[in-house]
């Protein structure tokens, strides 16, 4: 289909294969009658309106007034005949319906692109609220922009477009803007390195995430702004904990969202805006009358259009020409009358020009032109004219004009012949070029210009510096014409809806009834021919301009609507694609770090759990055995001492039966002292063993803990102190008479000499004998017996005495002998009594385990602390294997389904022409 219809303006009422002299192939269906619509084109533009894809567009006023709507049937393939029998139909109406076809063609194109972008537009919102969740649970990486690029960054008009419109966004995203290829790992604050070095230390710094090596690409869309005085980005990027710039991306991302929703919005509303904008005073009123043929729109020399007034087809109010005053800071709704006031056509002057309670009204009017000439309807698209304040007429208006960029699909722009770009219009200029990468320029005023080649000259050369892409095309882009050379018949005075109204006065020069001025007609009037002939001049450059004018909002309609869309999806996906990509490699870098991380930490860990079993266990034996030994020791050493205590040389000296008390005491005295030394001698033992077992806790430590060790001070001397005379007051045994008489001594002897337990008998039976010894017994009872009984009888009494005064004699002369033995009975019994032994080795042993548990304690604290960080580490490495890898899988993901939405986008074909549709600006690519 597209190679048998003629690439040339069908739209705009030039058809240059007539002109050419050839015949375009004609479409395969009959056309019956010679009216201005053909009755198949009629079939055809009824189908199309049911598809309502020229809703409330079409010349007879018949369609439907209700806003357009993208209806899904648009994009079905129905069947379109390739070809058209010429039967005996009129040129006109051949031409006619060529170009009721291109359009439909055209529109199909259209839909289908801005279906393809929708889908687009929502499957990228999907994927960046996925990425939003995920940024949440793993912080995502984000590459800081290179030194390089902050150097290289332009300072005039940057190469890459955006279509970030906010102002504020614009202004952010334009000074960040890239300007060109980077030099690759090149870091802020590292200029002045070599760029290998510079490379090593990009290189290095990769793993941690915020720089990689391919940090030379650049972000549009989701480059975050990071700016601090003094600081370069590397530097806040290194500054700022990996949770803060996810937290800035997600901001960023949110903006995306919304940004992505607008332009969905937007590609999805029928209607196109054209805006008007330009210098106060630069007749951009002037000019919108002049495409309207009417004078709707107030003119004045002084500054007057303070609110933006959007001229709309009356069709779209129900037919009624009227104008909706919108209440500042309220969303209009053409069926919510208190969103805006109605006012007359002729009520118009007085809105735009004073007002504080509107911020823009919507005009409708009525252009009962035909489609071929007027640009409201124009039988394709519904049109809107927005006349806006001028640019420089204060702050605020010229904001306000930015911000409504993002609804606006075309700009045309009135620059004053006289007055050339001020700086205002320069930096508007400068900043919708982004988005619209071509702009309708006016030149106006131009007949107030004597040297008209100089000034086009000069014009032209401005336009070339601020919009190269508008300056190529400038036999289309820019016009120079006089608009108040155009006929504007004025308002009627009875209301807009009265005869003699809009309407009717076609593109004849002179047929307004305000004649070729709209304001001083008069003036015009009685010119002489030369005159007349300017004006023609003026009108046909007028027309031109309003056939380039068409061209460029319907033909290029498409891209005007389409290609923000486009290219905000196609820089967003590339920079979604650029941060899976770097994320993905980052979480690949985390996995296997984390890896690893594990087969060093799980074999360190297994062995360290081992080794301080092991090593607790050795220590608590030895310090088990340790106190044993003590106890065993102990007990031992007190046992035999307290035994043999009274066999020992306790160094008193026995004075006499007189000092006999004194020297007990002393001998008890003597005895608790030897058993207290030997006491402190055991202590002495186990303090001795103490120290060792110490020792040797310490160098186990070592080994185990290496550098971790801290060893304890260990002072031994303060293990056992003691009170000198603490046994004697424990052991307070009173000496008594009977400790100085050794009778079990006595009797002990007594036995092993006779073998007989007569001792005492004997005694008294020869008691003289007693003093000779225990030897004499015998030889008593032998004397006995040689003596007789009756002799005996008689010396019993004398004996006895005698044996007594013996015995206590033996007595006397034994006592040092038998006290110190009485004594250390005495005194085991009472220690036995009181459990000394067990007692005093139970408390060493037991000094002696608590001792050797503090460097134990302290070698297990070390241990578990080893063992433990060593699973802190596990237990964190293996958080962040499972976390990188879930990360890596899902960033593999993305960065597949990111290039193949981009690739989809991408090949959305918003730079051909439709079938039959030529256009004077097809070579090069819109953005
Ligand atoms: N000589 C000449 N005068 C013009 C032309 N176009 C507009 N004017 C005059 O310039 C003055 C300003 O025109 P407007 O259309 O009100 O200008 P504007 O840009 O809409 O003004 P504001 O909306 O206030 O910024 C009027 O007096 C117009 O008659 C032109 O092509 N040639």
């Amino acid at each position: 289909m597209s190679e048998d219809l003629p690439r040339d303006d069908l739209v705009g009422g030039t058809n240059n294969s007539e002109r050419d002299g050839k015949r375009p192939l004609k479409p395969q269906y009959m056309t019956v009658g010679s009216g201005s619509t053909s009755a198949s084109a009629a079939a055809l533009m009824a189908s199309l309106d049911n598809d309502g894809v020229y809703d409330g567009s079409m010349s007879n006023g018949s369609s439907s007034t209700g806003s357009s709507r993208w209806n899904p049937r648009l994009t079905q393939d129905r069947y379109t005949p390739s070809s058209t029998p010429l039967g005996e139909q009129s040129s006109a109406t051949a031409e006619s319906e060529r170009r009721i076809l291109a359009s439909h063609i055209h529109q199909l194109q259209y839909n289908q692109n801005r279906v393809a972008l929708a889908r687009a537009i929502t499957g990228a919102v999907t994927l960046l609220k996925d990425l939003q969740q995920m940024n949440f649970t793993w912080p995502a990486h984000y590459p800081s922009i290179s030194e390089s690029s902050e150097q290289s960054r332009p300072t005039s008009r940057p190469g890459l477009a955006h279509t970030q419109s906010s102002i504020g966004e614009t202004k952010n995203i334009d000074s960040d803007r890239p300007g060109g290829l980077r030099r690759a790992a090149t870091q802020l604050g590292e200029i002045a390195e070599s760029s290998s070095a510079a490379h090593k230390r990009a290189e290095k710094a990769a793993p941690e995430g915020l720089i990689t090596s391919k940090a030379s690409q650049e972000f549009s869309i989701l480059k975050l702004d990071l700016k601090l005085q003094g600081l370069t980005q590397s530097e806040i990027a290194h500054s700022m904990d990996r949770k803060a710039i996810a937290s800035l991306l997600d901001g960023r991302i949110n903006q995306s969202v919304r940004h992505l929703l607008l332009l969905r919005d937007r590609i999805e509303d029928t209607s196109s805006k054209v805006l008007v904008t330009g210098d106060l005073n630069a007749g951009k009123s002037t000019f919108c009358n002049a495409l309207l043929r009417r004078k709707v729109l107030p003119e004045d020399q002084q500054p007057c259009t303070s609110i933006f007034c959007e001229v709309l087809d009356a069709r779209e109010n129900g037919g009624i020409e009227e104008v909706h005053a919108v209440h500042k800071d309220v969303v209009y709704n053409r069926h919510d009358e208190s969103s805006y006031d109605v006012y007359t056509l002729q009520d118009l002057e007085k809105i735009v020009t004073d007002n504080d309670k509107y911020n823009q009204c919507k005009v409708y009017i009525k252009d009962a032109r035909s489609i071929d000439q007027s640009l409201l309807n124009n039988g394709v698209v519904d049109i809107s004219l927005i006349d806006a304040p001028g640019l420089n007429s204060d702050s605020l208006q010229t904001t306000a004009v930015f911000a409504r960029q993002e609804e606006i699909d075309v700009v045309v722009f009135v620059v004053s012949a006289a007055n050339h770009f001020t700086l205002s219009a320069k930096e508007f200029i400068w900043n919708a070029a982004h988005e619209k990468a071509y702009i309708f320029i006016v030149v106006n005023g131009y007949d107030n210009i004597r040297d008209k080649d100089r000034c086009q000259r000069m014009i032209l050369e401005q336009v070339a510096n601020l919009s190269p892409r508008t300056f190529k095309e400038s036999s289309e882009l820019v016009h120079f014409v006089s608009s108040n050379a155009i006929p504007t018949p004025g308002l009627p005075p009875g209301g807009p809806n009265s005869p003699g109204g809009p309407g009717g006065s076609g593109s004849g020069a002179h047929s307004g009834s305000d004649g070729p001025s709209g304001h001083d007609d008069n003036e015009n009037k009685g010119k002489n021919d030369k005159g007349k002939g300017k004006d023609k001049e003026k009108l046909q450059d007028f027309e031109h301009l309003e056939t380039s004018l068409r061209r460029f909002v319907l033909e290029k309609r498409a891209r005007s609507k389409l290609a923000p869309a486009k290219t905000y999806l196609t820089n967003m996906l590339s920079d979604l694609h650029y941060l899976a990509t770097v994320n993905r490699d980052v979480a690949q870098a985390e996995l296997d770090r984390a890896h690893e991380e594990l087969n060093e930490i799980e074999p360190a860990y297994e062995q360290s759990k081992k080794a301080s079993s092991e090593a607790t266990d050795i220590v608590d034996k030895m310090i088990e055995s340790a106190s044993a030994e003590t106890y065993r020791h102990t007990r031992g050493k007190l046992t035999t001492t307290i035994d043999q205590v009274a066999e020992q040389d306790l160094g008193i000296e026995y004075v006499g039966l007189l000092n006999a008390f004194q020297y007990a005491e002393d001998i008890k005295l003597a005895l608790l002292n030897k058993i207290s030394e030997a006491l402190v001698s055991c202590e002495e033992d186990a303090r001795q063993q103490t120290v060792q077992n110490v020792q040797k806790i310490n160098t186990i430590s070592k080994n185990h803990l290496g550098d971790e060790f801290e060893e304890l001070s260990f002072k031994s001397d303060v293990m056992f102190s003691h009170k000198k005379d603490q046994l004697a007051r424990q052991v307070d045994i009173p000496v008594e008479v009977w400790d100085f008489f050794d009778f079990t001594s006595l009797w002990d002897r007594q036995e092993k000499i006779a073998g007989t337990g007569m001792a005492l008998t004997v005694a008294s039976v020869v008691g003289g004998r007693l003093v000779g010894g225990v030897g004499w017994v015998d030889s008593a009872v032998g004397i006995a017996r040689v003596i007789g009984a009756n002799n005996l009888k008689q010396m019993i009494i004398p004996g006895l005495i005698f044996s007594a005064f013996l015995s206590t004699a033996y007595v006397v002369y034994s006592i040092p002998y038998s006290l110190p033995r009485r004594l250390s009975q005495r005194i085991s019994s009472t220690l036995f009594a009181i459990d000394y032994v067990h007692k005093n080795s139970y408390r060493i042993s037991q000094k002696v385990s608590i001792v050797l548990r503090v460097p134990a304690n302290n070698l297990r604290l070390g241990l578990r602390h080893s063992v433990e960080s060593l699973n802190t580490r596990r237990t964190e490495a293996l958080k962040v294997k499972d976390e990188s890898s879930v990360a890596r899988k899902y960033f593999a993901n993305l960065v597949r389904e990111s290039n193949e939405s981009k690739r989809s986008v991408e090949a959305v074909d918003l730079e051909g022409a439709a079938p039959g549709v030529g256009g004077a600006y097809e070579s090069g690519p819109m953005i």
